[in-house]
């Protein structure tokens, strides 16, 4: 044995309590996929002797056996779902690589020439509310298409300065069409440019950045729905005749980058290139930091869209999100981006007379849209590029109030003079939204919410403010027959996904979810929004709304306050000018909430016996696997509990409550 092979490895068994689909397949020590570890320098390991390396392996169940030889140790690796998913993932992927080499290439059959014909549509009869606006043919044609006749107010207002290369700060309604608002001009702009040959990498033009997953992952299908539109529309491509195999190159790619996602995988799509890249900060700056080329696409950027800004720093996320925006600066201004307000500088009329020279050159256009946005933010925008003095020139008490201040103080806007449409409704409340309030104690809100749930079925989104909340409710509407998902993010992402799908496809389904999913998302069809805990602040109330009463559609909205909140919802409703009596009390049905309080009281004594027994399991399986690890028998004592002791004969554990884990549901048939 050579010194370099003297390993030493370190076994992580993370395994019994997973809730995740198991498969284990025996395998000897050498074929265990083994990692790297870093040597810690501080154990005295990090010297650069040779001797010794790290490596661990997760996902592995270390069981001993006795055979006649004497003990032999074998190891099961575990393949979870996720492993699984991330495997399949990654090979269908491959696939579809290999797939396309075979089509694309054909060996090394040309690239077809393409003659790209803007088609002709006669926007005027056919789509006269998108007429005024010069948006390239094949947008019109989809905009046909998908049925859109006339562009939002929002998109109305803002389409014209963002067609005019100017900078736009948006702030409508939930739901009214700000994807689009921002979408349409760099779509314009992309497919204004000769379509990518396959031969050349594309760099990122547009990078959308967003304040979750989620909605990261539906600006881009909402954005790639409207490619395909594009796509699929009479599209005035027309290959040349020849022999070529090759399908042509897509015109305008969008990608998703995202945490919770396999990041090899969304490395490979950012290798082959993307025009639009729709981001969450944190996944963008992991990224980002390991990838010069990215980096430099981005210095390059035509388009910056900020969505949900005012949330974005909200999520924590303001280090990476600072991290990246300093990309965008021009060169100038990063030199002095204003850690500390220094209090020299230059004469600022002439910085910003270059500034505007630059802009004209490097014509990186910004748009930061959002359904909340305070006025003094909105002011500040502007501030920040008519300032009386000099620019440089911030004094202490001068700096930023709050982080929004500081994020778009930090943001390189080009344009001397963005553009701010405010199209905030009075009060901030959607005309189609009905509101409502239940004043109750906390301890009945579940009977409240159950009463509400039966009453008036549909598709309801119930949002509380801790993971911790949903988690005690989940089993209790579960028991109480109602069609419920969770969502929160301490869930895996491809679990937040699947239910996100799981609801919107169930007709009369219940959403339980914390405000990751107040921001952005556009649910089809939700009836009601459940404020089962009073939201955080004003701006929270109003995007937890905005998940229904979305594009025209009607919406209900009901807070349930417990007397120790009321005074936060005033203060909360005086925020937005509004006055706690404008939002009536609902009339309950007594008799019919009498006959549910008892139904949620059995429910929950079934909850609590049904936790206690898994509980008890839990400790049990866990006891038993770390006997068998240690080759320890395990006895049960008097009271039940099981002891691991040192003697040989083995005892049959039965689980003594497996005659109380008959379904439940029976108890609740009326
Ligand atoms: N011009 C249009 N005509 C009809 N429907 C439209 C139009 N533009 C967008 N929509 C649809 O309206 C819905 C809401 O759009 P979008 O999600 O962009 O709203 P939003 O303003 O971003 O909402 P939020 O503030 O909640 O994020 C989407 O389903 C979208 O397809």
């Amino acid at each position: 044995m050579t010194f370099k092979s003297a390993v030493k490895r370190k076994l992580s068994t993370k395994l019994a309590s997973s809730r995740k689909r198991q498969k284990i397949q025996h395998r000897n020590a050498d074929e265990l996929p083994w990692k790297t570890v870093k040597r810690p320098t501080e154990s005295g390991l990090g010297g650069d002797d040779g001797i010794l390396e790290l490596e661990e392996v997760e996902g592995v169940e270390v069981v001993y056996e006795t055979t006649d030889g004497g003990r032999v140790v074998k190891f099961n690796q575990v393949i979870t779902d996720e492993t699984q998913d991330a495997d399949e993932l990654l090979e269908k992927e491959e696939e579809e690589e290999a797939q396309d080499k075979e089509v694309q290439g054909a060996a090394s059959s040309p690239e077809p020439i393409l003659v790209e014909e803007l088609p002709t549509f006669d926007s005027e009869s056919l789509l006269p509310g998108w007429h005024k606006f010069p948006l390239h043919p094949r947008i019109m044609m989809a905009l046909h298409d998908k049925g859109f006749e006339s562009p939002t107010a929002i998109q109305a207002a803002s389409l014209p300065f963002a067609l005019a290369d100017r900078d736009v700060v948006g702030i409508a309604q939930t739901g009214s069409g700000k994807t689009l608002a921002y979408g349409l001009p760099i779509l314009h702009y992309l497919l204004s440019q000769p379509r990518p040959s396959s031969s050349k990498k594309r760099a990122v033009k547009a990078l959308v950045l967003a304040p979750t997953r989620e909605l990261a992952l539906q600006v881009s299908s909402h954005l790639n729905a409207m490619v395909t539109s594009i796509e699929s529309s009479k599209t005035g491509v027309i290959p040349e005749p020849s022999t070529s195999t090759k399908k042509p190159p897509p015109h305008v790619s969008i990608a998703a980058i995202v945490g919770g996602m396999s990041a090899q995988k969304q490395r490979r799509i950012i290798d082959r290139g993307v025009d639009v890249m729709v981001a969450t900060p944190g996944r963008l700056w992991d990224i980002l930091e390991d990838d010069d080329q990215l980096a430099q696409e981005i210095r390059n950027l035509r388009f910056l869209v900020l969505d949900e800004a005012d949330r974005m720093i909200e999520a924590g996320h303001f280090a990476e999100l600072e991290n990246i925006l300093r990309l965008t600066l021009l060169e100038s201004k990063n030199e002095h981006i204003p850690e500390e307000f220094d209090e020299n500088g230059m004469n600022l009329e002439e910085e910003d007379q270059e500034d505007v020279k630059e802009g004209i050159k490097d014509g990186l256009q910004t748009f930061i849209f959002s359904a909340t946005l305070s006025k003094d933010l909105q002011r500040n925008v502007k501030k920040k590029f008519r300032p009386k003095g000099n620019k440089k020139h911030y004094k202490r008490d001068q700096a930023p109030a709050t982080t929004l201040d500081d994020l778009l103080l930090r943001l390189d806007f080009r344009d001397p003079n963005p553009e701010v449409i405010d199209l905030s409704p009075v009060g901030n409340v959607v005309s189609t939204l009905q509101e409502g309030k239940i004043e109750c104690l906390s301890g009945d809100k579940d009977v409240y919410l159950y009463y509400f749930l039966l009453r008036y079925p549909g598709k309801s989104l119930v949002f509380l403010s801790s993971i911790d909340g949903i988690r005690r409710l989940m089993p209790l509407v579960e028991l109480l027959n109602i069609n419920a998902f969770p969502l929160h993010s301490q869930l895996e992402q491809r679990q937040r996904l699947k239910n996100l799908d799981r609801f919107t496809n169930t007709p009369n389904s219940v959403l339980l979810a914390t405000d990751i999913a107040a921001r952005g998302l556009d649910i089809p069809a939700v009836d009601h929004v459940i404020h089962f805990q009073i939201p955080r602040s004003a701006d929270t109330y109003i995007h937890r709304n905005g998940r229904t009463a979305r594009a025209m559609r009607k919406g209900f909205s009901m807070l349930m306050v417990a007397p120790d909140e009321r005074r936060v919802v005033k203060a909360l409703l005086g925020n937005l000018g509004r006055d706690d009596a404008d939002i009536p009390e609902m009339t309950i049905e007594l008799s019919m909430l009498d006959r549910l309080k008892a139904r949620v009281q059995l429910a929950r004594k079934i909850e609590n016996t049904q936790h206690k027994i898994k509980k008890t399991n839990h400790d049990r399986n866990w006891m038993r696997e770390t006997a068998e690890a240690l080759g320890v028998d395990l006895i049960r004592t008097i009271s039940g509990v099981l002891d691991p002791l040192n003697v040989s004969s083995n005892v049959h554990v039965q689980d003594d409550n497996d005659h109380l884990s008959s379904r439940p549901y029976e108890a609740f048939t009326c």
